[in-house]
């Protein structure tokens, strides 16, 4: 490549990022002569006053992020007739214009840019030469091009885009935190990004060909491409895990997207932080379809028929109420088909209309005059009345979600007349203390409940839900007022419409849907899927009613009691067989020394693996060490050792299964101090013991791997979870065993 080549790029990026500057600028004085303005004295002028404060405080904010990499290709299109000879387009994070309204900088995702993604020399995609711009800093320092010359047609159709650059992402040190791959997504990766965003993708690949990041470039790109519909509905985007969460939250705002729904399985339920895993036996059963027609029993059966006369006071009148009135009453509630705590209302209504019709008849018989006016004071005594009170709450009773599963866990006699069909050890799995804390599997059993019960407190609800719906009326007005504004591009009508609230604090649509066990996402991206049991399943389903999911996941992979092996069986309840496949088969991470052990261990042990094929191999070949029981520790101690030599800047994890995980945290501690860490809270210590859960969906530098015997004989589908934790490195793995090695793991390499 010529010097003056890359000269001239630097002057051209060197003059977006002059424009970003004057953008930046320019909001930071716009901000500021708000900030200095004094609207006039109403309350409406001061918070339009900060809703624009606040748009360009965002947009400043914004502008900072992006400053990494701002342009990173440039496409050479074919020439229109009597148009210039050279078309050129670059292409970065966000789209930039001159003062004259012509485009400097696509965008990534506009249609214009696919071609950079997805070109190739046999579909030139209307292209004739892509570039790809490496950058430090503000500097482009590389650039590499490709000629679409169809003379010249790839032999191997799933050849890499963008080599170089990809190389030199994919071997870089990992930092614990998963970064966006905007610059280098391939063309497998880049049709998925931007498919449709109508009905349920589900997106299956083995370990490391860029499932995650492909799931997370994709809610970015319908984000921006759907922003009207997704900004009032929202994304949710679920992990297994917190710790994954954690992992992978910076790469949306890095993409200049923020107000998504980060939540991990644990925290579907809003009011409850689940980070318990149950023991494999008691997760398989409450992640299993029995438990839904459990919990629909247990509801049904706190509606109680009373099966005898009750005798009441009321205001010093005495009435024997018949089990009768009770049960019309019941039968009045079942018939509006409404869950127990709002059908609770009507039963409670159509009660007290029955007994106090009695007590007027009875009042009658001994005299009195009852007549229309009398009749309401009746109902309120009726209503007030203690025994009244405790007759009706016996047979219906306000029942929270939290309660119903508690007691179901703490009441063995009351599940045991719940579940005749049921083995007593099976009744075991769910008991429990009453007040042990929520496991990740109870969730989907508090949101089935939720479901058969609704909420308890029906007036708070409601005002809950019109502070939903005055959101979307306020993010209606925003997106019109933006385009009457013309300031299109500058915000996003979330933003805006926060400084629409008159009240002081409204919370972003993320907060609000978050917060709301009935909202209706727009968009939900469920990663490391296959994980998810049937009763997850049935909550993620509840919350996306038009069915507009990205699923990522690899069967080969589960290890979660409940999940699932086949996506179909795994889908069809909640979308039947209206979902679409794509498959990548690349991978970025693990280089093919490893891959290749990794597979032979998979397949000796019958996990039926994706294949796929690695990008790269490293220098390191996987190393084993065999020793005695006595000197595993040291083992262990001495491969981190003799890693750390070779590169102590990368991140590790030591994965080990549960029975040993103490000892090797201590033995590592007394060696390395505080650079060693422990599970999901270690992540960003420079060593971290892992057990194989724990590693899933992450990645390091290097991995070293304790006992691989014992993680398959002590982990439910053991095979799958030694498989995974081979596939965490992206540089080098070593594996220490005292116990054998298990089929497929060569002696010593
Ligand atoms: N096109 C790309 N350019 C640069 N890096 C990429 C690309 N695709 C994937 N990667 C990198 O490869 C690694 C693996 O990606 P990712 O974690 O998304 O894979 P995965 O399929 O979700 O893996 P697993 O199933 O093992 O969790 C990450 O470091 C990711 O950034």
């Amino acid at each position: 490549m010529s010097s003056s080549e890359l000269a001239r790029e630097r002057d051209y990026v060197h003059g977006l990022y002059h424009q970003l500057d004057s953008l930046r600028d320019a909001a930071q004085q716009q901000l500021e002569a708000v900030r200095r303005s004094t609207p006039g004295g109403t309350h409406q002028n001061r918070s339009e006053r900060d809703a624009f404060a606040r748009i360009y405080e965002d947009r400043v904010g914004q502008l900072r992020e992006i400053d990494e990499r701002l342009a990173f290709g440039r496409l050479e299109l074919e020439p229109e007739e009597g148009g210039p000879e050279r078309v050129l387009r670059y292409i970065g994070r966000i789209g930039l214009r001159d003062e004259e309204q012509v485009p400097l900088l696509l965008d990534w995702r506009v249609p214009q840019a696919r071609a950079f993604y997805q070109a190739t020399a046999a579909t030139p995609l209307g292209a004739r030469a892509r570039r790809h711009l490496q950058s430090r800093g503000r500097d482009i320092v590389r650039i590499d091009d490709e000629i679409f010359d169809s003379e010249i047609l790839e032999s191997d159709v799933a050849s890499l885009q963008g080599e170089a650059a990809l190389m030199a992402s994919l071997t870089a040190e990992r930092t614990g935190r998963m970064g966006d791959i905007v610059a280098t997504i391939q063309a497998e990766q880049d049709a998925i990004i931007r498919s449709d965003l109508g009905g349920t993708l589900v997106v299956q690949g083995g370990p490391g060909t860029g499932k995650t990041a492909v799931a997370l470039h994709r809610a970015a790109y319908l984000l921006y491409s759907h922003r009207e519909r997704l900004s009032t509905s929202g994304v949710l985007i679920v992990g297994p895990s917190r710790s994954f969460l954690r992992y992978i939250e910076a790469v949306l705002p890095s993409l200049g997207e923020t107000g998504v729904v980060l939540a991990s399985l644990g925290q579907l339920f809003p009011g409850v932080d689940a980070r318990r895993e149950d023991v494999d036996a008691v997760a398989s059963l409450k992640g299993s379809l029995e438990i839904a027609a459990l919990i629909r029993r247990a509801v049904r059966s706190r509606q109680v028929v009373p099966t005898t006369t009750q005798r009441m006071e009321i205001n010093g009148e005495i009435l024997d109420v018949p089990a009768e009135l009770i049960r019309g009453a019941m039968q009045k509630a079942w018939d509006s088909h409404k869950p127990h705590n709002l059908a609770r209302v009507a039963f409670n209504k159509a009660a007290i209309n029955a007994l106090s019709r009695m007590l007027a008849d009875q009042l009658r018989s001994h005299g009195n005059t009852i007549d229309d006016s009398d009749q309401k004071w009746l109902r309120e005594d009726i209503r007030t009345a203690h025994d009244v009170k405790v007759a009706l709450n016996t047979a219906w009773m306000p029942l929270s979600p939290q309660k119903l599963v508690n007691d179901l866990y703490a009441r063995p006699n009351w599940l045991r007349s719940l579940t005749p069909r049921w083995t007593h050890d099976e009744r075991q799995l769910l008991l429990r203390e009453r007040e042990a804390p929520f496991t990740v599997s109870d969730v989907a059993l508090l949101d089935e409940a939720a479901e058969w019960l609704g909420e308890v407190d029906v007036e708070h609800t409601a005002a809950e839900r019109e502070q939903s719906q005055q959101r979307k009326r306020d993010l209606e007005n925003a997106a019109a007022a933006i385009e009457n504004m013309g300031v299109e591009g500058m915000i996003d009508a979330e933003t805006l419409a926060d400084g629409f609230e008159a009240t002081a604090e409204r919370s972003s649509t993320a907060d609000i849907a978050a917060a709301d066990r009935s909202w209706a996402y727009g968009h939900i991206v469920v990663d490391e899927a296959q994980e998810l049991s049937p009763m997850q399943w049935r909550l993620l389903a509840r919350r996306n009613p038009l069915k507009s999911f990205t699923i990522v996941g690899d069967v080969a992979q589960a290890s979660a009691a409940a999940a699932a092996t086949r996506w179909d069986t795994a889908l069809a309840a909640h979308v039947g067989s209206a979902w679409r496949l794509e498959e990548l088969t690349i991978n970025y991470r693990t280089p093919s020394q490893i891959v290749a052990v990794a597979e032979a261990v998979a397949l000796a042990h019958q996990v039926s693996i994706t294949p796929s094929r690695a990008v790269r191999e490293s220098p390191w070949p996987v190393a084993v060490t065999t020793t005695t029981d006595g000197s595993r520790i040291a083992s262990v101690v001495e491969a981190v050792r003799v890693d750390r030599a070779i590169s102590a800047e990368g991140t590790m994890a030591v994965i080990v299964s549960d029975s040993l995980t103490t000892d090797v945290v201590e033995a590592l501690e007394r060696e390395f101090g505080n650079d060693v860490g422990e599970g999901a809270a270690g992540l960003m210590r420079p060593i971290v013991v892992l057990t194989p859960r724990e590693s899933k969906g992450l990645e390091f530098d290097s991995v070293i791997v304790v006992e691989p015997q014992r993680i398959i004989n002590e982990i439910a589908r053991g095979a799958a979870a030694l498989y995974v934790a081979m596939t965490r490195s992206t540089q080098r793995l070593s594996i220490v065993a005292s116990e054998g090695l298990p089929q497929g793991i060569p002696e010593s390499r």
